[in-house]
């Protein structure tokens, strides 16, 4: 669980997040969305602790981020995997070498420990058969998997995807989504996710966080965003036409 409170940043005389208060529980998908420019991605960073915001306190299942010391911050970092937009694997590496690496710079376990481990997490996202491929010979949703049996090879308590469907077709981004929730609840894991993807909203929005101009404008769950009336929030979650006939259809089967 992490306990995010009022927490302040600013970049020279640009004040970018306002005051944000929320709490992101474990074994949940915990999604933040947003305007570009609203500060999702700023916020991340500091939830990684890559940005110390100036006023507030993130607390990481009971520790509070400012009270640990520097071993207990590089700890806490080691609980944490990430998955980047884009994937970022390395490409001169193999799918094995890629989820090897956090292992080989991070542990001290021999080299049959860490292969179990890596068979272990592939065998988990559904990727068996590509152990020795390089990323530019697999498709983006398998580069994809890859990234995700990266971040939970450590087995973290908190994990952080940048936009996860980036580039991905919309059935290969459902598949993701699933799969990130899959995880999430299998090891109990708080996952936060930076998306645009309304698909993902729909799929698995067990927690919505909305920014707006460096504030929480709105949160809640993914059955809660289609009834609300803030109009912030309805004017970004109808913004295609597609939505706007749903938002309809709901409207009158309600009526
Ligand atoms: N390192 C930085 N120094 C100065 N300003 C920054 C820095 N990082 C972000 N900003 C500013 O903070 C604001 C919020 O940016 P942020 O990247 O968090 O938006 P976002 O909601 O993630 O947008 P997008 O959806 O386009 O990724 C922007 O005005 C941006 O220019």
């Amino acid at each position: 669980m992490i306990e995010v409170n009022d927490i302040h940043k600013s970049f020279g005389k640009s004040h970018i997040l306002k005051g944000i208060t929320t709490v992101f529980e474990k074994g949940k998908t915990n999604l933040i969305i947003g305007q570009s420019g609203s500060g999702k991605t700023v916020f991340l960073k500091c939830l990684l602790g890559l940005f110390s915001p100036e006023e507030g306190s993130i607390v990481y299942d009971g520790k509070a981020y400012s009270s640990l010391t520097e071993n207990e911050k590089r700890d806490l970092r080691q609980e944490m995997g990430m998955v980047f937009q884009g994937s970022a694997l390395f490409d001169s590496m193999t799918v094995e070498g890629n989820v090897k690496f956090p292992l080989e710079m991070f542990t001290k376990q021999s080299n049959s420990e860490m292969e179990d481990r890596v068979n272990t997490v592939l065998a988990r996202v559904n990727l068996v058969d590509a152990h020795n491929k390089f990323p530019a010979e697999i498709s983006g949703g398998m580069q994809k998997r890859v990234a995700i049996a990266r971040a939970i090879v450590m087995n973290p308590k908190y994990l952080f995807c940048d936009e996860p469907n980036s580039g991905l077709d919309p059935k290969t981004a459902i598949l993701i989504d699933d799969l990130i929730k899959e995880i999430t609840e299998e090891y109990n894991i708080t996952t936060i996710i930076n998306t645009h993807d309304m698909n993902s909203v729909m799929q698995i929005g067990e927690k919505i966080l909305f920014l707006k101009d460096g504030l929480k404008e709105w949160e809640g769950t993914k059955n809660e965003i289609f009834k609300t009336d803030n109009e912030a929030v309805t004017n970004f979650v109808y913004s295609s036409d597609l939505f706007k006939k749903v938002r309809q259809m709901y409207i009158e089967e309600r009526n």
